[in-house]
């Protein structure tokens, strides 16, 4: 029988993800780049803004005009004019001089800030108190104080949030460059295993893998091509193998990765021209019994058959290799400090990942780690985050301090 001939570190494990090309470059309206990743440098082609504007409704003055203004000695002010908005105003102050102007229109030349309309009163058609002192800058906003012309302002590997859109926007990006969503086929694999459709006779079992991989890859930024469930049979695999790997950028297979008597999925990997076995074992728990090849420069994934073990290795291994191929920068999910409610165990020469519950307590919260069997789906339903327990340690005392890395 085979064994885990060549058990990984986990960080040996994600540091192939470099050796893995990037998927291509695409180009997309400005309309569909959210949640894509940025594939290039982008400049604004203009300063933003591009000229001084008011951020209250009052008058531009030069602040110099209003020091020493009060309710009891208020400034006089001559007004010179108003501005129209989305115009350039047509004249300048001088000094001792205001424009009426609204939130968001053109100071004109001299005017270096902007009171506030209820700081005033208008004596006349051309005069107006002013009743508050307001220093040069005061409520505007300058030409290019958010982003100056030419200047980068968002660099390649940048998801695109919905502020990244507003500014792309705001720059004049109508489209904009994203790298390909990674397609990634995903098969499933046992005798015992039947499509959610099905109701399962006696010893079989709906296909959870799936289900939970497909979702976790459109988390992830990827596009899921579920292709089915292979037997356990010799050359069950191969086909579904072979269609992934014609059409996908990944392949995921779950199930049949340990070394019991019908896990084929090694065996299938390895009979792929071309293909050379990366990992076979990782040194975590779970999801030990994981493999990885690189087939035609494509990674092909064996993932444990068990349903959370699937889950966590996507989730640890799986996941920072997808995004990487998808160009982006950002691997790492919020965590957030919590007590640890009760002791746990941990076997020395493995790193672990404990699904973990958070109870709120006080400002912080309270872990409590989930008990639970790794082919049981509900511990992954109940889990707020894993617990992360580096390889050299025995395991961790209640009330220890721990970090909860958050799972979406
Ligand atoms: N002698 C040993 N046996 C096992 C070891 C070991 O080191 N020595 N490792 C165990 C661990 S840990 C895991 S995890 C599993 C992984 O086994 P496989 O990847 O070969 O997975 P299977 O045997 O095919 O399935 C395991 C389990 O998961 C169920 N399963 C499979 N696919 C699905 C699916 N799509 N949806 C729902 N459930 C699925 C399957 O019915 C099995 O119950 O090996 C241990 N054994
Ligand atoms: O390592 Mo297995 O993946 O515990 O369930």
């Amino acid at each position: 029988m085979t064994g885990f001939f060549n058990v990984s570190d986990l960080h040996t494990v994600l540091a192939l993800a470099e050796t893995f090309p990037a998927t291509e470059v695409e180009k997309v309206p400005l309309s569909a780049a959210l949640t894509r990743i940025l594939a290039e440098d982008v400049s604004s082609d203009i300063d933003i803004p591009g000229f001084d504007r008011a951020t209250m409704d009052g008058y531009a003055v030069r602040g110099a005009d209003t020091f020493g203004a009060s309710d009891a000695a208020p400034a006089w002010l001559r007004i010179a004019g108003t501005v129209g908005m989305g115009e350039e105003p047509a004249f300048s102050l001088s000094q001792g001089e205001a424009a009426a102007i609204s939130t968001g229109g053109m100071l004109p030349q001299g005017a270096d800030a902007v009171v506030m309309v209820e700081h005033t009163d208008r004596v006349d058609e051309e005069t107006i108190e002013v009743y508050r002192s307001v220093a040069p800058g005061h409520h505007l906003i300058t030409r290019g104080e958010d982003f100056s012309k030419g200047r980068v302002i968002l660099t390649a590997g940048t998801p695109i949030g919905a502020a990244e859109t507003g500014l792309l926007a705001a720059s004049g990006c109508q489209s904009v460059a994203v790298f390909k969503r990674p397609l990634v086929g995903i098969i499933s694999t046992g005798d015992e295993v039947v499509p959610v459709t099905e109701t399962p006779k006696m010893a079989e079992i709906r296909d959870v893998n799936t289900h939970t991989l497909s979702a976790m890859v459109t988390e992830a930024g990827g596009v899921a091509l579920p292709l089915g469930i292979a037997g356990d049979g010799e050359g069950d695999l191969e086909p579904l193998l072979a269609e992934a790997l014609a059409s996908c950028d990944t392949v995921l297979i779950s199930g049949g990765s340990s070394v019991g008597m019908r896990d084929r999925t090694l065996t299938a990997m390895e009979g792929l021209e071309g293909s050379e076995v990366l990992v076979h074992g990782i040194a975590i728990s779970p999801g030990k019994p994981t493999i990885l090849a690189r087939v035609g420069g494509k990674p092909v994934w064996g993932l444990p058959g068990h349903v959370a073990s699937a889950m966590v290795v996507f989730e640890v291994v799986v996941r920072p290799f997808l995004l990487a191929a998808s160009g982006s920068e950002a691997t790492d999910r919020p965590k957030v400090p919590a007590r640890l409610s009760r002791n746990i165990a941990s076997a020395q020469g493995r790193t672990d990942f404990v699904r973990t519950r958070l109870v709120p307590e006080g400002e912080g919260y309270i872990a409590e780690p989930l008990p639970g069997k790794s082919g049981l789906i509900h511990t992954m339903v109940h889990a707020d985050g894993l617990i992360r327990i580096e390889k050299d340690t025995e395991g961790l005392y209640s009330d220890s301090q721990v970090t909860v890395r958050l799972l979406p």
